[in-house]
């Protein structure tokens, strides 16, 4: 069974490295996701990435992640096609950190362990940004790196993926 790592952005990621550079740097997402997977691949470990600006199709994925979800099986009847396992999810949830009760439970509820990951330090901002609704469920939390705290999350979720196929 091949394991793999699901790199989830949420709402306005899609602009990272473009807007509020001081903040979030200059990298872009596509080169955050290039160098995740990447990096993934130097472990054998398969890396799929998703960005979405909206929070029903986040749970969407998620779910996905466990076979679940609209795009789970093929309506015809046809056995589903073996999917590679989501052992790990590494998600920015971006905004929807602050505001998603429905994240967090899609990711409660797939019991999938997941990695949480802000570019900026969430504690040293607008007070509406210090309290994260996943962070006590999270395997690990990964914030005010930059764009390292991507690598970070990566090599982290990559280990565990090893460690559960005994290597
Ligand atoms: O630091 C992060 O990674 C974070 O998850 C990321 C966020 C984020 C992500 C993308 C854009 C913006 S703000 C923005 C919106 C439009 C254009 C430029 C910047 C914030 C914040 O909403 C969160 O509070 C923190």
């Amino acid at each position: 069974m091949t394991r793999r790592i699901l790199l989830i952005n949420g709402p306005n990621l899609n602009l990272l490295g473009r807007r509020e550079p001081h903040i979030y740097g200059k990298t872009t997402l596509a080169e955050v996701e290039e160098q995740a997977r990447s990096q993934a691949a130097s472990h054998g470990v398969e890396l799929e990435t998703f960005q979405s600006n909206h929070e029903g199709a986040i749970v969407d994925r998620i779910q996905e992640a466990a076979g679940w979800g609209p795009n789970a099986a093929p309506k015809d009847g046809a056995a589903a096609q073996e999917q590679p396992k989501v052992s790990v999810i590494v998600i920015n949830p971006g905004a929807l950190t602050h505001t998603s009760v429905a994240v967090r439970d899609a990711l409660l509820g797939v019991d999938i362990p997941f990695v949480e990951v802000h570019v900026s330090n969430i504690h040293a901002r607008e007070p509406f940004r210090n309290h994260s609704h996943l962070s006590d469920k999270a395997a690990a939390v990964v914030c005010g790196m930059g764009v390292y705290g991507y690598t970070a999350a990566v090599e982290f979720a990559a280990r565990h993926v090893r460690a559960e196929d005994g290597k």
